[in-house]
């Protein structure tokens, strides 16, 4: 009985476990099945807001007719992939989201934008390639605005300091700030490995498949088709190799207003990565898409159609499109104004595209120039006191124009009306942050505003040397009087349009003008009125030199310095040839510089050591491309040579390594006539006849002749020496 009762008790109770049991899987399986439709119906959700999101701010982004072309159904189109669970690619299931494969897309790609709201942190690597340091600036803006973040992890690094096969690997997201150069440059490393890999059929065509990149591109458009041609290359070779464009390639043009330009796509930039919802608000009204060629982007790799979604976060993809439709759109609103000269439409004031030129100096490069000592004035001018200046008001030596024409230094003003320039020599002391340019494509200042502007910067920046200790009050006073004026200051003043008018000016107040020009504009150069003395600058006696170390805009910059060289010598006025000589580069080749002579016939041969101005940003040289003054002077003694007897060395300022040779028609009875005789100058100017080079000489004193005790340096001057330097080191001081 006792053991029924256990048997009954013991069925009943495994009864209850198993019924347990049963409805405990019954409740898990219902409550699995809710959860996961639960999570479908979410991902739905968000898939649908994006979607929503986008369409509204491609509405308010592209317009009408382009929201036409960019919004299709949620179903994908069936020559997209999906992405199993097993990680493998395979057509398109076609369920807009819905079924597994389309989830694990959705999923991946919404991954972005989803995190930044999660506040999971981003990983973002800044990586630079500069010269002139501007590009590294910029990624330290950009830097400082990612690090606001709290969930961004950023680092910031030149790109020379990175394996470029470690980008094979990288996964965080690349920002690339790049510079271009046409010549030897940072960047040339990665660039070079990137279009060998991008081109090495062996190469997976996705092997940068986890890398999202976004470059901003820094150049200068006077380079016309090479504008950022590197950051478009790498944009288009990256994009090839799989990486993903998160954000189309930003360009700031040297020649507009570069950090402007950069201030809008790191905005945008930034906006997009933490706030999605600004990226296609942005997108089109602060990028510069002009270049940007949509056939390049054959990386896209997007077969999209034209009623085909885009996703937020596929901004990178969409970034040609809108290019494209935007063209079309400017393309169309131009045949609104253009048919038949008569409007289809009225356009509002807003609308009409102004033309006026802009200005040259950029507010970044003037805080540039500025902080290098230049005084910019107007738009496009400078001015700017030179060591000599300061040298001389102390009675410590005067600049070798004292020695070789007589021009005091402490009454100079050196000035220049085009701060831009169409070289970018290799030892020009502006470290290449002037401007650059074949012509002069700017807003043009009035020549009067130039020269008072100039001159009452000059004589302020005169006045506050006056509490310097060892100023001669004699000298001082005086230096209220400029009356000669260097035209040499910085780019190239013969551009200028209104560069007689500016002449004049100087003229008329008995001011003599030193004119120094690079030899690249021949028909300016034609143009120009008689100045105190015309300058060329030989910088090298073959096309290949002359490349290497001018580094020209032209193309054809070899025939333009050939065809000044011929004007040069029918110009009938007193000439000079300007060699810089660059250790090197240059110092060779005498025949051809021998050549070079014959053809412009200058009157006289100025050569000069290159000046050591702590070289660095965009010029490779060192203190090893400076020569030492005996070598400047054997150079000239073999130059000389085979000049034959048309030219003598005369003159030498050792203290700035600068020798000077001259035709022998300015030696008269044994004597040398170097110098000016500035006011028979301004007479015979005034008179209007015809006049030569030989009208207004003066004798050159004992003390600048060459092979002079003195070595050039005005006895009435003290000769003041650094302490811990010799004589011969004040070649690293050159002065200009
Ligand atoms: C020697 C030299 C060559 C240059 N070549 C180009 C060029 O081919 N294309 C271009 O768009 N910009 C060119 N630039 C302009 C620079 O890319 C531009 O000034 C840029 O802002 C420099 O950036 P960084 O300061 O970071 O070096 C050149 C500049 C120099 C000094
Ligand atoms: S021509 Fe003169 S201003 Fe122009 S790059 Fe050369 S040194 Fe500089």
């Amino acid at each position: 009985m006792l053991l029924r009762y256990f048997e009954s008790l013991y069925l009943s109770y495994q009864a209850l476990f198993w019924s347990c049991l049963a409805v405990g899987g019954i409740v898990v399986f219902y409550v699995t099945l809710l959860n996961s439709k639960k999570k479908k119906k979410q991902i739905i959700e968000d898939n649908k807001k994006i979607r929503e999101l986008s369409a509204v701010n491609k509405e308010k982004t592209t317009g009408k007719g382009l929201r036409k072309r960019f919004t299709r159904s949620t179903k994908k189109t069936s020559n997209q992939t999906c992405t199993n669970d097993s990680g493998e690619k395979s057509a398109c299931c076609g369920n807009g989201g819905v079924s597994d494969c389309c989830k694990n897309q959705l999923s991946e790609e919404t991954s972005h934008i989803i995190t930044a709201n999660k506040s999971t942190k981003i990983s973002v690597k800044i990586f630079y390639a500069t010269q002139t340091r501007t590009a590294k600036y910029f990624a330290q803006q950009l830097y400082q605005s990612f690090t606001k973040h709290s969930n961004c992890e950023c680092s910031i690094m030149d790109i020379v300091e990175y394996e470029t096969e470690d980008f094979l690997s990288e996964s965080a997201i690349c920002i690339f700030l790049i510079s271009t150069y046409n010549v030897e440059g940072p960047l040339d490393w990665f660039y070079k490995w990137l279009e060998d890999t991008r081109y090495d059929f062996r190469v997976d065509k996705q092997a940068l498949s986890k890398m999202k990149f976004a470059i901003f591109g820094l150049g200068d458009s006077a380079y016309g088709d090479q504008f950022c041609i590197q950051p478009r290359n790498i944009d288009k070779w990256l994009g090839q190799l799989g990486a993903k464009r998160l954000y189309p390639l930003g360009e700031g043009d040297k020649n507009s207003d570069q950090e402007k330009n950069f201030e809008a796509w790191k905005k945008s930039l930034v906006d997009m990565l933490f706030d999605p919802s600004y990226a296609l608000n942005n997108v089109s009204s602060n990028l510069n898409y002009d270049s940007y060629s949509e056939s390049d982007s054959d990386s896209d790799n997007n077969n999209n159609s034209d009623t085909e979604m885009v996703d937020v976060e596929d901004i990178g993809a969409l970034a040609p499109k809108l290019q494209a439709a935007r063209k079309s759109k400017e393309k169309e609103e131009f045949v609104y104004k253009n048919s038949n000269g008569r409007p289809k439409r009225t356009l509002s004031e807003q609308e009409v595209p102004i033309n006026e030129p802009k200005e040259m100096v950029t507010p970044m490069l003037r805080k540039s120039l500025t902080k290098q000592g230049y005084k910019v004035v107007g738009s496009h001018s400078g001015v700017k006191i030179c060591r000599w200046t300061k040298s001389a008001l102390r009675g410590r030596g005067s600049c070798y124009k004292f020695c070789f024409y007589g021009i005091q230094s402490h009454r100079c003003l050196e000035t220049t009306p085009s701060l831009a320039c169409s070289n970018k020599c290799v030892f020009c002391w502006r470290h290449h942050t002037n401007p650059v340019g074949k012509e002069f494509v700017w807003k043009v200042d009035p020549p009067e505003m130039i020269f008072s502007e100039c001159l009452s910067n000059h004589y302020k920046m005169i006045n506050e040397m006056k509490g310097i200790p060892g100023i001669r009050a004699d000298r001082f006073q005086e230096a209220f009087n400029v009356r000669h004026c260097a035209l040499s200051l910085v780019g190239e003043p013969i551009l200028y349009p209104h560069i007689n008018e500016f002449i004049k000016l100087l003229h008329d107040r008995h001011i003599s003008s030193f004119m120094v020009c690079n030899a690249q504009h021949p028909s300016r150069l034609r143009a120009l009125d008689k100045v105190t003395q015309l300058y060329v600058s030989v910088d090298a006696s073959t096309k290949e030199s002359l490349k290497k170390i001018d580094r020209p805009l032209f193309k054809d910059f070899w025939e333009r310095f050939l065809e000044c060289l011929d004007i040069l010598s029918q110009k009938g006025q007193r000439t000079v040839y300007r060699l810089t000589l660059v250790k090197d580069y240059n110092t060779e080749e005498i025949a051809n510089y021998v050549e070079l002579v014959r053809r412009g016939k200058p009157d006289f041969i100025e050569v000069k050591g290159v000046t050591y101005c702590g070289f660095g940003g965009a010029s490779k040289l060192t203190m090893a491309n400076v020569p030492y003054h005996n070598e400047v002077i054997s150079f000239v003694k073999h130059l000389n040579e085979n000049l034959g007897d048309t030219y003598e060395i005369a003159t030498e300022h050792s203290h700035s390594c600068s020798i000077l040779i001259a035709n022998t028609k300015f030696k008269i009875n044994n004597k040398w006539y170097t110098w000016i005789d500035y006011d028979k100058f301004f007479e015979l100017l005034e008179k209007g006849e015809h006049f030569t080079s030989l009208d207004y000489i003066a004798p050159t004193p004992s003390w600048a002749l060459f092979g002079s005790p003195e070595a050039g340096f005005n006895p009435e001057d003290q000769r003041f020496y650094r302490k811990s330097k010799k004589i011969n080191n004040s070649v690293k001081n050159g002065g200009c």
